[in-house]
């Protein structure tokens, strides 16, 4: 007799973000965006016949100062074809920082798709990385048979919520052209970047040659980046995104959701949960919570090592407290309520004061996902009927 399988038991229908600190990429539709999809272009983005997939990828291009972009399903398919695009001849190597998504978080991508090394570089100053930083990693292309050239410089803006400086961007731009260098931006949180410095977004297409910009994280679009860089480079990455399986068909109602939120007011949206951010990252600082790194826009990294908190009992406390958590990164959006705020604040002093008695020694630095949370409570009680948080 065959093993049937049992079916995994389906999750409880997931209705609101509103205390969910998860992470950004959270955030549900809202009724306009749903409303705006009923009339959506419906023509085969494939053939390139979908008039709200062509306008939102000529919109966003034009903000971000570029000729073309291109609609991804993902901000990973978005960045690993654009890192494969400014890709020719292996062998080869990708500059990032230690904890770029490019490297830690999408799966090997750049081993399998690209073909290759990773140079992850941890910034000298803890928080990104200099130019300084740079010409001391790369590869050089000189001749020598033992190296993989470094032919593309990914960089993340904002890194874990960090606004990298525009001089030192200008700074490394320079070097990279100097150099025959790409330089890439995983743009995922690039409009909390605009948001917090007033930077133009097309400052930053005039320093990247390509720019991944999601529409899923804080923007608050329910999928989807739009890819964005010249004519020749978008056509070739139109190319990698059918081979990965990324050429979808009736698009436009994605695209015409994500077009609620690139007309909306995300400005204003995005500092209220900047400005969130910094409240609780004041409050760490009053009761001499350590953080990981500065709290610029919408993550508050708490330096779970340092405290010694466990971030098993961070969760727990979080679903005491009817908040969801799953580290040490604490991340706000434009849907968290002050409620919710409030209620978090608590979840996470408790946990430090627990850590006052339980010290937990905590391996390296905050991982951004999930927590192992086991099935008994800090008080050793089974706690089976809540859910837990973990991929
Ligand atoms: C910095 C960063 N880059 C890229 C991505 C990938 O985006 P997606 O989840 O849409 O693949 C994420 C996560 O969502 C991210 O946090
Ligand atoms: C976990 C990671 O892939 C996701 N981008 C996040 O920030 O939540």
């Amino acid at each position: 007799m065959t093993n049937v399988s049992t079916m995994a038991e389906t999750p409880e229908a997931y209705t609101s973000a509103t205390n969910d600190f998860r992470s950004d990429t959270f955030t549900t539709p809202t009724p306009e965006m749903v409303q705006a999809a009923l009339t959506a272009s419906i023509g085969d983005a494939v053939y390139n016949e979908d008039v709200d997939t062509i306008r939102l990828e000529q919109q966003v291009a034009q903000l971000a100062g570029k000729e073309a972009g291109l609609f991804c399903v993902s901000g990973t398919l978005s960045n690993q074809i654009a890192l494969r695009c400014h890709l020719f001849q292996p062998p080869y190597s990708i500059l990032c920082d230690y904890r770029a998504h490019v490297y830690t978080h999408e799966a090997a991508g750049l081993a399998i798709l690209s073909q290759a090394m990773v140079v992850p570089v941890i910034p000298s100053n803890g928080n990104y990385m200099t130019l300084e930083d740079i010409k001391l990693h790369y590869v050089p292309d000189d001749g020598d048979i033992h190296g993989a050239p470094t032919k593309v410089l990914s960089l993340e803006n904002t890194l874990h919520g960090i606004v990298y400086p525009l001089e030192e961007l200008m700074r490394i731009k320079v070097w990279c052209m100097d150099n025959g260098i790409k330089l890439h931006c995983d743009g995922a949180r690039i409009w909390n970047a605009v948001a917090e410095t007033s930077v133009p977004l097309k400052q930053f297409g005039e320093i990247f040659d390509s720019i991944s910009i999601c529409l899923s994280k804080s923007l608050g679009a329910p999928m989807g980046s739009i890819l964005v860089g010249d004519f020749k480079f978008i056509k070739k990455c139109n190319h990698f995104r059918k081979q990965q399986g990324g050429g979808i068909r009736q698009s436009g109602m994605m695209c015409k959701m994500a077009s609620v939120a690139v007309g909306g007011n995300w400005k204003e949206k995005l500092r209220r949960s900047h400005r969130m951010a910094h409240h609780l990252a004041d409050f760490c600082k009053l009761h001499k919570i350590p953080l990981e790194s500065p709290a610029d826009t919408n993550f508050v990294f708490l330096d779970l090592q340092k405290a010694k908190m466990n971030p098993d009992v961070l969760v727990k406390k979080g679903l005491k407290y009817q908040v969801k958590l799953m580290g040490g990164r604490v991340s706000m959006h434009y849907q968290i309520s002050e409620e919710s705020l409030e209620r978090v604040k608590q979840a996470i002093l408790e946990a430090f004061q627990h850590a006052q008695e339980h010290p937990h020694d905590v391996e390296g630095p905050t991982k951004i996902y999930r927590s192992e949370s086991t099935e008994i409570d800090i008080d050793g009680n089974a706690i089976g009927e809540i859910q837990t948080y973990k991929y």
